[in-house]
């Protein structure tokens, strides 16, 4: 049973420039983009900043209208069943606002309950079991002031979750939070799927897109350009495997030098702190590792790595294709 459908979805917006000679420009932000997302899944949504990914979720929750294609969530069309769509739905943004610090956790839930229409019979039971669900048992009588990013975010799906809904949009939930609140997080997220909920979640880390998510369509520039299991998405570009080698002080000559060892098909330059680590994206199968760190004379080299593909990878190369 399908959760969500866009079909062919577009939007355009108008914006005005100039202070003195006003002229229209158009964005298209989200140009064609279809995909289903079956219930009970977890699916991402990648893609670079501007890619669209925040306006097709505001045309699938009923926040923008589209400019042409249709979509339809749980059966209901976007566009003609707003309020059936609504019931069904919940949505948490990153970054959001719009708790009451100086209030606890659990009386925030109890007002939003009220605004959301739950059911006093029903409210006691269903707080209890969303502050279980989000790890905050025994911390919900605290003010939200004292509250980490991690643990409002979560208590921000939470809120998300008073209604009921079947189908929850998180749009970049783990933006700004440390590592620690972000693996309680991802531990949060996880449980939504296990509890049956549906789940379209948007990030721009792909460690948490490859453990959380069934599937993932890429979008860059409005469009959708690879979609599959993170294990189907690593398989689909050309990288083979990934060599990293740990220097210090390379200059350009080195790593043009290394651009030029048969079977590298890329090199990359990452900074650490003082070191300088060079990604080589290798062809299957390519020995690559004793040619290259001949080129290397006379830099100092320290561990050298060779490993599989990760999403990140397959990812940085889907959205820099041409
Ligand atoms: N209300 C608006 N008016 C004009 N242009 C807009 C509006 N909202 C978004 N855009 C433009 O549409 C494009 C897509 O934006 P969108 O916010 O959907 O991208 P995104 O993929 O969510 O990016 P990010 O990862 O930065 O959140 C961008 O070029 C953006 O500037």
């Amino acid at each position: 049973m399908t959760a969500v459908e866009a079909r062919d979805l577009r939007r355009t917006f108008r914006t005005r420039t100039g202070v003195l000679r006003r002229t229209a420009k158009e964005v298209e932000a989200v140009r064609g983009v279809s995909f289903d997302i079956q219930r009970g899944e977890l699916f991402g949504l990648l893609g670079p900043n501007g890619a669209g990914k925040t306006t097709t979720i505001k045309m699938l929750i009923t926040l923008l209208l589209p400019t042409a294609g249709s979509a339809r969530v749980l059966g209901h069309d976007v566009v003609d069943d707003v309020r059936e769509v609504r019931r069904r739905i919940g949505y948490v943004f990153g970054g959001d606002r719009g708790l009451y610090e100086r209030l606890s956790a659990l009386d925030n839930l109890r007002y939003f309950s009220e605004l959301y229409g739950v059911p006093p019979r029903e409210q006691k039971a269903r707080i209890g079991e969303l502050l279980e669900l989000v790890g905050l048992t025994g911390r919900e009588r605290e003010r939200v002031e004292g509250y980490s990013r991690g643990m409002r975010q979560r208590l921000h799906i939470a809120r998300g979750l008073l209604h009921d809904p079947e189908v929850l949009f998180l749009d970049e939930p783990s933006i700004g939070i440390d590592p620690v609140g972000a693996r309680e997080l991802r531990a949060t997220i996880a449980s939504l799927i296990d509890v049956g909920k549906t789940v379209l979640l948007t990030t721009h880390y792909m460690f948490e897109a490859d453990e959380l998510c069934d599937r993932i369509a890429v979008i860059r520039a409005g469009e959708i350009v690879a979609e599959g299991t993170p294990q189907h998405l690593k398989r689909l570009v050309s990288v083979g495997s990934v060599v990293e080698i740990e220097t210090y002080g390379v200059g350009e000559p080195a790593v043009e030098a290394l651009s030029a060892v048969a079977g590298v098909q890329s090199v990359a330059v990452e900074e650490r702190g003082q070191m300088q680590v060079l990604i080589l994206h290798c062809e299957t199968d390519a020995q690559v590792t004793q040619a290259a760190l001949a080129r290397l004379d006379g830099v100092r080299v320290g561990r050298v790595d060779t490993r599989e593909p990760t999403l990140e990878d397959a990812y940085v190369e889907l959205v820099s294709r041409a």
